[in-house]
């Protein structure tokens, strides 16, 4: 088995107007990694790259070790977006039988156990979903196969607080196979600080960071103080600083570290919502 579901090497794709810079990360295999980044900055055209769906202008793209050119990985893989693409008058029953065409693997007990768990009607046309159902049908479609990849465009985008905690629950039910990985993009920084394994930052077609979430949620914090106390702080000793109208502060990347390194200045938790901020709005480097 490869040790990377994903492996993108260098991966260049120039727009008119904007241009995905050079980029190379991977998705290990069992793990779930979010993909954060502001509106435009170039996650949906990443993943358009990823499953073929757009030509890359240069770099590697490899899907189980594999070419993502090459079509027999495509059973391997479910994918979501953020919109539901089926037809309004089709029935759940109606999707089944047709997907059971396109899929050799499509496994039609896991599919109605699904929708069972997630209570969707067998036999109401997919118009009278609400938003909610359209989703959580679109995510049983492409977990009904059984890839072991899931790579999901916004998915839990405009969905409710209760519905998005049990799509989550279904993707880390899913990751208990360890053959299994998930690929997560989302402006929910919540989302992905529940249950990602790794983050991967990209703004303006460049990957930012590529970190382990716990490292980003249990080691980086923000220093609020003065600026007489901020003249205290080494350059070094922080990442970005930023002013605002009453105070300074700066991201670090091991609060307890500058805790015990500078006794009389508080250092709070930083969520990933901080970090994505300061590093996209900046401050200084
Ligand atoms: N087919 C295309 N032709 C020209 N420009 C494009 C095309 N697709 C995307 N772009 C541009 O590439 C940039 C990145 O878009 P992309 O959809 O990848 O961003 P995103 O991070 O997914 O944003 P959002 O969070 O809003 O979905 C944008 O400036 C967009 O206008």
């Amino acid at each position: 088995m490869d040790k990377n579901s994903i492996l993108v090497q260098n991966l260049y794709k120039k727009f008119n107007d904007f241009s995905l810079d050079h980029i190379s990360f991977k998705i290990p295999t069992g793990r779930i990694v979010g993909f954060i980044g502001e509106n435009g900055s170039g996650k949906s055209t990443t993943i358009n790259l990823i499953l073929n769906e757009l030509k890359k202008d240069g770099g590697k793209i490899k899907i189980f070790g594999v070419d993502n050119t090459t079509q027999s990985i495509k059973d391997n893989i479910g994918v979501v977006f953020d919109e539901c693409n089926f037809h309004e008058v089709f029935t759940v029953q109606n999707i089944g039988k047709m997907l059971s065409g396109v899929y050799s693997s499509w496994d039609d007990s896991l599919y109605l156990n699904y929708l069972r768990k997630f209570n969707l009607p067998l036999n109401k046309p997919i118009g009278s979903f609400s938003k909610g159902m359209k989703m959580k049908l679109s995510i049983i479609c492409a977990m009904s196969h059984k890839p072991k990849l899931l790579i999901l465009d916004e998915a839990t985008t405009g969905l409710d607080p209760i519905v998005r905690e049990e799509i989550l629950d279904l993707f880390l039910e899913f990751i208990q196979n360890e053959e299994h990985s998930i690929f997560f993009s989302s402006h929910i920084t919540s989302d992905i600080q529940k249950i990602a394994d790794y983050v991967i930052l990209i703004h303006q077609g460049k990957i930012i960071f590529e970190e382990q979430k716990d490292d980003l949620i249990y080691k980086y914090g923000i220093i609020k103080c003065g600026k007489e106390k901020f003249a205290e702080i080494l350059p070094d000793d922080y990442i970005i600083h930023r002013e605002t109208n009453v105070s300074m502060e700066c991201l670090v990347r091991d609060k307890n570290v500058i805790r015990r390194k500078y006794k009389n200045i508080v250092v709070d938790n930083a969520t990933l919502e901080d970090i994505m901020l300061f590093y996209i709005k900046g401050g200084t480097q």
